[in-house]
C-alpha cells in the first residue's frame, strides 16, 4: 500500500506536484495517468525517497520508503530499463544487485525464471532487445520479493508482443496481491491493464476512481442507428431535442438520448431498425476531455510563429528527471 498526504514539491516558483493525497491499495493494477509535466514521475521519486517532499508524506507500508530496513523486500520498481550495466549477462547483474541488497542468490535464478529471460542470462545486457530489457529491469524489481512495485512508462517502445507480456504480468503481480502502480501515456493500453485510475493534471489530483467509472464520467455516450428511413428517423430524434447526425451511408449517430428511448420512438413510428448500438467513450477520448486545459507543453503545427516549441519564444520541454544510471534498488 502507497499513501500520500498533501504530498507537494516545488522547484523554484514551480509546484511540480500539489497536495497530492491519495492511496494505492494492494490486489489490483491503480493506473497513475497526466500529461507531460503533470508531476507523475516527481510523484514516483518522492515515493522512491529520490526526492523529498517540499511538505506532505508519502509511505510505502505504513513507513517512508527511504527507513524502509531491506528496500528492495519492501517496493521494486523500475524507472528507467536502459541503466543497466550492458558490460555484464543478465545473470551477473542480478546477482551484483542481490549481494549487494542480502538478498539470497537464489532469487536470481527465480526471477529469471520468471520473466522468461533463463535462455538468455548467460548472455551480455547490452546486447538486449528493448523488450529484453525491460523484463530484466522488472526481474530486478522483483528480485526481494517486493508486495509492492511501480513501474514508470514501462511499455514505451514495445512491440505489441513486448506490451502484451507486460500488461500480463502486471496483472498477475495484481492477482497475487501485490500493489502495483503504473504509469503510462498509452490510454488504450492502460483501460486494458489497469483497474483503477489515479489521474493527475498540473500537479493536483484529477480523479481517483475505477477505469469504468472515469470513462463513464468523462466521455458522453453515443449511440448509432441504421434505418432504412434515415431521414424520418433524424427529424424524429432532432423533435425530440437529441442531437444526431449522419454520415454518408446513412449511420445516425445519435447524443442524448438512449438505446431504449431510441428504439421506442422507432416502433411508435413503425420505423424498421436494422442496427442499434450504445458506444461509451474510450479511456482516451475521456481522458483528453478531462485534462484539456492542463497540457503543460501543447503540440503547436509546424511553423506556427514564434512561439511554437521550436521558435525562440517557445516552452522548453521537460527534462528527463531521472538521473543517469539511476536504478532502484541498487543504492
Ligand atoms: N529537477 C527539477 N527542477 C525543476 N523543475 C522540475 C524538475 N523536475 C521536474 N520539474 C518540473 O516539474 C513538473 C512536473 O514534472 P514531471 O517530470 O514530474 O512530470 P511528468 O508528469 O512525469 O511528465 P512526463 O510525462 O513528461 O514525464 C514539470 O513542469 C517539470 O518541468
Amino acid at each position: 500500500m502507497i499513501e500520500a498526504i498533501g504530498l507537494t514539491k516545488q522547484y523554484g516558483d514551480k509546484k511540480a506536484v500539489d497536495g497530492l493525497t491519495f492511496t494505492v491499495r494492494p490486489g489490483m493494477v491503480t493506473g497513475f495517468l497526466g500529461p507531460n509535466g503533470a508531476g507523475k514521475s516527481t510523484t514516483m521519486r518522492m515515493i522512491l525517497g529520490l526526492d523529498a517532499p517540499t511538505s506532505g508524506t508519502v509511505t510505502v507500508n505504513g513507513r517512508p520508503y527511504v527507513k524502509a530496513v531491506a528496500p528492495m523486500r519492501e517496493v521494486g520498481a523500475l524507472l528507467d530499463a536502459k541503466a543497466i550495466h550492458g558490460g555484464r549477462t543478465a545473470y551477473n547483474h542480478l546477482l551484483a544487485l542481490a549481494q549487494s541488497n542480502r538478498l539470497p542468490a537464489r532469487r536470481v535464478g527465480e526471477v529469471l525464471e520468471l520473466t522468461g529471460l533463463t535462455q538468455v542470462a548467460k548472455k551480455r545486457s547490452g546486447g538486449f532487445s528493448l523488450g529484453m530489457g525491460q523484463r530484466l529491469g522488472i526481474a530486478a524489481a522483483l528480485l526481494g520479493d517486493p508486495r509492492v512495485l511501480m513501474f514508470d512508462e514501462p511499455v514505451n517502445g514495445l512491440d505489441p508482443d513486448g506490451i502484451r507480456w507486460i500488461r500480463e504480468f502486471m496483472r498477475r503481480l495484481a492477482g497475487e496481491g501485490r500493489t502495483v502502480f503504473v504509469s503510462s501515456h498509452l490510454m488504450s493500453e492502460m483501460e486494458h491493464t489497469a483497474d483503477h485510475l489515479i489521474v493527475i493534471g498540473r500537479g493536483r489530483l484529477q480523479a481517483d476512481c475505477s477505469v469504468k467509472d472515469f470513462i463513464a464520467r468523462n466521455s458522453e455516450q453515443t449511440v448509432t442507428v441504421r434505418t432504412p428511413e434515415t431521414m424520418k428517423l433524424l427529424q424524429l430524434l432532432a423533435g425530440k431535442g437529441a442531437r444526431v447526425s449522419n454520415d454518408e451511408t446513412g449511420l445516425i449517430t445519435v447524443r442524448g438520448a438512449t438505446p431504449q428511448q431510441i428504439g421506442d420512438l422507432a416502433f411508435d413510428h413503425q420505423i424498421r431498425v436494422h442496427e442499434l448500438a450504445p458506444h461509451q467513450g474510450s479511456l482516451e477520448e475521456a481522458f483528453m476531455e478531462m485534462t484539456r486545459d492542463q497540457v503543460e507543453y501543447r503540440a503547436v503545427a509546424v511553423g506556427a510563429g514564434p512561439n511554437g516549441p521550436g521558435g525562440p519564444g517557445g516552452p522548453v520541454p521537460p527534462q528527463n528527471p531521472y538521473a543517469p544510471g539511476q536504478m532502484i534498488g541498487a543504492r
